[in-house]
């Protein structure tokens, strides 16, 4: 549904908006009079494609935009609504990885931007479509033990590379308490440069986080210090794909202020078609398939043959029936030296329950989740954390691996994209929840070696029905893990959560990336097509309500993590049901 919202600003966060805007505008007049920015037309327009085709480089194929007209001028605030594949190929036209044909007459696709460093200013930082290559898988569990020397580079020497030594990677300096030579950096910044940085880190609710490991730094947090360096660094137009997913409430509207508010860089959103398109967005392009529609956003949004999928009704079920426990968290508490994370959470988990677990980013939620996987370290040392009716230490960690099922934005990244592995090949390792196919059909070998050939046919048969089920187009199942989408790599992910019928599903932020249809398929088959039954739990993390399958009137639990101080981060769960 395309829906126009209004933004509530308050007094003092205009007032510092107002600041952070007349400084960017300041600097850039300066670095205009120094000659650093060369303008080399008077073009009104941002963008101009007058009519054109779009095309892959290399073999020649039919293009995957056609009569494509588009201009932006100084002044409009644009958004693309579209499916996280198409977008990506359009912000990847105006990087200039699509050839354009015919292309833009001189002065090209960008006539009133100058040329800094390359024909194309533009950079892309996007939330929708980050693929990781590379057929290993990399430890992702080592954030939540000692933070190594190596990975010790703070948020604020990631803004300030040039604090840290190119040949031995941080200087000994750099490690003392303090870290003196990179507070003094900011400190030897232009003072009206020091005040851009320090209203920016504000506005993105980064100050309490400059000193930290960016290792340590939450997904939430991560993804707000990917957009402050992208807006540091100053390019004349800045792509921001899906920058709101995995932000939470009071994160969304500080972060649309301050983009509505910059004038350098210049902005476009990507959204997906059902997000809510914010006030301040004046012009929309709307990509389907291979037709681009530009214009005016009341224009696109009373358009009614752009096809605004309808809301997906959701039919009464019977709330599943309540087990046995499988998790049973009495005072659990994680403290990173003298950071306390999380304090006296208690949190029972029982087959066939649902539940949604809330929180701010940085509330510790995928802390709390690492200790139901048993990934993290202090989930040894709990004095009461049971899993399956057992306390931690007294079940292997492969068995733990075998009976929950998990997405998770750290597990997306994690999982190895090997040329060859096909999407039936990863879900088959979701058996055992291994990262590497075995087994003679490709299903596993179970945790003690002993599956029956009766095991191994129900497995068969259960990995072609979750396929069946979830897949997105017709012979999914046979196509290669690493040639997909993002969002189709997630939806494979999914599956392989789901496909050994652990007794714990865990689902976090697992909707980024994917088209409505393919939310909408999941959620159904999730809350009433039998992808999971009673005796199953299931625990979402999303900051979305509407992301979770379930309601209240389904039986859903919700479990919040409550933000004391920002710095402290102590936490209290509220079982609301
Ligand atoms: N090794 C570490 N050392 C110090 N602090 C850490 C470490 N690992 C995580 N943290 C901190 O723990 C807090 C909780 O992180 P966690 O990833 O659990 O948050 P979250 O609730 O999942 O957030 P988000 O919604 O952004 O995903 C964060 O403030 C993070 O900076």
């Amino acid at each position: 549904m395309l829906i126009a919202a209004t933004a509530s600003v308050s007094i003092s966060r205009a007032v510092t908006v107002a600041r952070l805007m007349s400084l960017l505008s300041s600097l850039r007049t300066q670095a205009r009079a120094s000659g650093r920015i060369r303008l080399i037309s008077t073009s009104p327009h941002i963008i101009n494609i007058p009519t054109a085709d779009v095309y892959r480089f290399g073999a020649a194929s039919d293009p995957i935009f056609r009569h494509v007209s588009w201009t932006v001028n100084e002044g409009e605030h644009w958004a693309v609504l579209a499916a996280a594949n198409e977008k990506d190929d359009f912000f990847q036209m105006l990087l200039g990885h699509r050839r354009i044909s015919p292309h833009p007459p001189p002065p090209g696709l960008y006539p009133g931007l100058s040329k800094v460093e390359s024909e194309f200013p533009a950079s892309l930082v996007s939330f929708a479509n980050r693929r990781r290559s590379g057929g290993a898988f990399y430890d992702y569990t080592a954030r939540y033990g000692a933070v190594q020397d190596q990975d010790r580079i703070t948020l604020r020497q990631h803004m300030f590379p040039e604090t840290i030594d190119p040949y031995g990677g941080i200087p000994e300096i750099l490690r003392a308490p303090g870290w003196e030579k990179t507070v003094d950096v900011v400190a030897n910044l232009s003072p009206q440069k020091r005040a851009l940085f320090e209203s920016l880190v504000q506005q993105m609710g980064l100050a309490a986080f400059l000193d930290i490991p960016l290792i340590a730094l939450s997904n939430g947090q991560t993804r707000r210090a990917r957009i402050l360096k992208a807006i540091w660094g100053q390019p004349q137009l800045l792509l921001l794909d899906e920058p709101l997913t995995g932000l939470d409430v009071d994160a969304r509207p500080k972060l649309l202020d301050t983009l509505h508010n910059l004038r350098t860089p210049r902005v476009i959103l990507g959204l997906r078609k059902h997000d809510v398109v914010p006030d301040w967005i004046t012009h929309l392009a709307f990509l389907r398939g291979t037709t681009v529609k530009t214009g005016s956003k009341e224009e696109i949004l009373a358009d009614g043959s752009l096809g605004a999928a309808a809301q997906a009704t959701s039919t009464p079920i019977t709330p599943p029936r309540i087990g046995e426990m499988v998790a049973d968290l009495q005072n659990v508490s994680v403290k990173y030296e003298d950071r306390q994370i999380l304090k006296n959470i208690n949190w029972q988990i029982r087959q066939g329950e649902r539940w949604h677990l809330q929180g701010a980013n940085g509330s510790g939620k995928t802390t709390l989740l690492a200790l139901l996987t048993g990934d993290h370290p202090q989930s040894y040392t709990q004095k009461h954390l049971r899993l399956f009716g057992r306390p931690r230490p007294r079940i292997a960690t492969p068995q733990l691996q075998s009976l929950i099922g998990v997405v998770s934005p750290e597990m997306f990244d994690a999982f190895p994209r090997r040329a060859g592995m096909l999407v039936r090949d990863v879900v088959g390792t979701g058996f055992d929840g291994t990262f590497v196919t075995r087994g003679k059909h490709g299903v596993g070998t179970g945790i003690m070696q002993n599956l029956s050939e009766q095991d191994v046919e129900w497995r068969v048969q259960r990995r072609e029905e979750v396929v069946f089920a979830l897949q997105p187009s017709a012979g999914f199942g046979e196509r290669e893990f690493v040639d997909l989408g993002v969002g189709e790599q997630r939806i494979v992910l999914l599956m392989r959560a789901l496909v050994g019928r652990p007794q714990l599903v865990l689902l976090d932020e697992v909707w980024s990336g994917m088209d409505e249809s393919m939310v909408d398929n999941a959620k159904r088959y999730l809350r009433e097509g039998g992808g999971v039954n009673d005796e199953q739990a299931v625990v979402v993390i999303t900051h979305w309500e509407q992301e979770v399958p379930w309601s209240a009137a389904d039986g859903l639990k919700r479990i919040r993590l409550d933000q004391r101080a920002p710095e402290t981060t102590v936490q209290k769960p509220e079982a609301l049901q």
